[in-house]
């Protein structure tokens, strides 16, 4: 008898329980579709496409099939219709809780989630009304978490539209709620026409008040992007970055011989967190499938890989769902998913000290818990 302990693949009740932590999540990316027709029946939204009419169930199937455009501008289409219906502070309050609620439902202890206040004014909501309805909305949901038996800490991110020009005035909003619910900034929408260094001052400004920044690159451009998020723009993280995987080469002999460029190099060494998106990048059309998705080259190679959502609507998609493509694709083990775990949880944009405790006593913990659940199972027979 061997008294290895077994490093098996875990099952998907067992990924849902495992503690995760997401960095890269849209609010109006992942909302609940009957909610999006019951906000827009109150609100006098008439825009929904035809599938809204045949319930919540067709109109979830329409989300996906729309944003599985294979290029990101299409995709980026239908969040016309989930922010149209989130113009008000009850809608923006309602948005927020579910999602908190729906995250934590799904095992994600530690969230950051990220929408553009811009989007969000067109009835008449000031910027700073948006970010306190949004945050008020989060804490709803920590507290209905609780009362189910869950635990999250949601935080926000302010996301300024790369293709506008509020950038500045976005960083210095999330600069004043900083402390109050805001940990951090980013810059989203179409990539490519739309360089990071366009909003050169709001970065520039969020550096002066040593606050954090991640931005979308890598995602529908290639290394130009990424190199210049991190080198002229100082982001502390990349949205995606999946495009790194152009600056790394793989030998085809049988060595298979790997070589980092410079700027791949520069990533890994400095240990720059990728916030990867795995479903997200196949509809946009950054990867092909999940088994040539550049995750698993990068996890190999101890990039400080991260897995995400992007947008849990157009993607049909969930941390866990995540997870379990991963799972199947790579054969990745509970060790694996608290590696990936830990890398989201020390590249957060909280304190020091509370992503350490994170860590310590609720990653760490919950994935021994699991890890020990074959001892205890019913037969010998099923302990291996
Ligand atoms: O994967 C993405 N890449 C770039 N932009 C995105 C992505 N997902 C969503 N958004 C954009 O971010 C805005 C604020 O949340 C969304 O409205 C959408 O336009
Ligand atoms: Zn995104």
């Amino acid at each position: 008898m061997t008294s290895e302990t077994p490093n098996t693949s875990p099952s998907p009740e067992q990924i849902r329980r495992a503690p995760k932590a997401l960095l890269h999540d849209h609010l109006d990316g992942g909302l609940r579709p009957g909610t999006i027709i019951e906000l827009a029946r109150e609100s006098g939204y008439d825009g929904l496409p035809d599938a809204a009419a045949e319930g919540a169930d067709r109109l979830d199937a329409w989300f996906r099939s729309a944003a599985d455009s294979g290029s990101l501008e299409r995709y980026l289409e239908t969040f016309a219709h989930t922010c149209a219906v989130m113009q008000t502070r009850e809608a923006l309050i309602r948005v927020a809780a579910e999602c908190a609620e729906d995250l934590a439902a799904d095992g994600v202890v530690y969230a950051e989630v990220r929408f553009a206040p811009e989007q969000h004014l067109e009835k008449g909501l000031s910027l700073e009304e948006v970010v306190e309805a949004v945050n008020e909305g989060f804490r709803e949901g920590e507290r209905r978490a609780r009362a189910d038996g869950n635990r999250i800490r949601v935080g926000s991110l302010l996301t300024a539209m790369r293709h506008a020009a509020r950038a500045l005035e976005i960083a210095e909003l999330a600069n004043r709620y900083r402390d109050l619910g805001v940990v951090g900034f980013d810059i989203a929408g179409a990539e490519a026409g739309f360089p990071p260094t366009r909003h050169l001052d709001a970065f520039e400004f969020l550096k002066r008040e040593n606050n954090h920044f991640t931005i979308h690159a890598g995602e529908g451009f290639g290394l130009p992007s990424i190199w210049q998020a991190l080198q002229w723009c100082g982001a502390d993280r990349l949205g995606h970055g999946v495009r790194i995987i152009d600056d790394i080469q793989v030998a085809d002999d049988h060595s298979g011989e790997v070589t980092l460029g410079r700027l791949a190099s520069y990533v890994r060494d400095k240990r720059i967190p990728l916030e990867l998106c795995p479903s997200s990048n196949l509809q946009t059309g950054a990867a092909a499938s999940y088994a040539e998705h550049p995750i698993g080259l990068l996890r190999k190679l101890h990039f400080r890989a991260t897995v995400n959502t992007d947008n849990r609507l157009m993607s049909g998609t969930s941390m866990s769902n995540e997870f379990e493509h991963l799972v199947k694709t790579f054969r990745y083990t509970l060790d694996d998913m608290q590696w990936f775990t830990v890398n989201a949880m020390k590249s957060a944009f909280i304190p020091f000290d509370e992503r350490l405790a994170m860590i310590n006593e609720v990653i760490k913990p919950g994935y021994a818990e699991l890890k020990a659940e074959w001892l205890f199972q019913a037969s010998p027979s099923e302990r291996r």
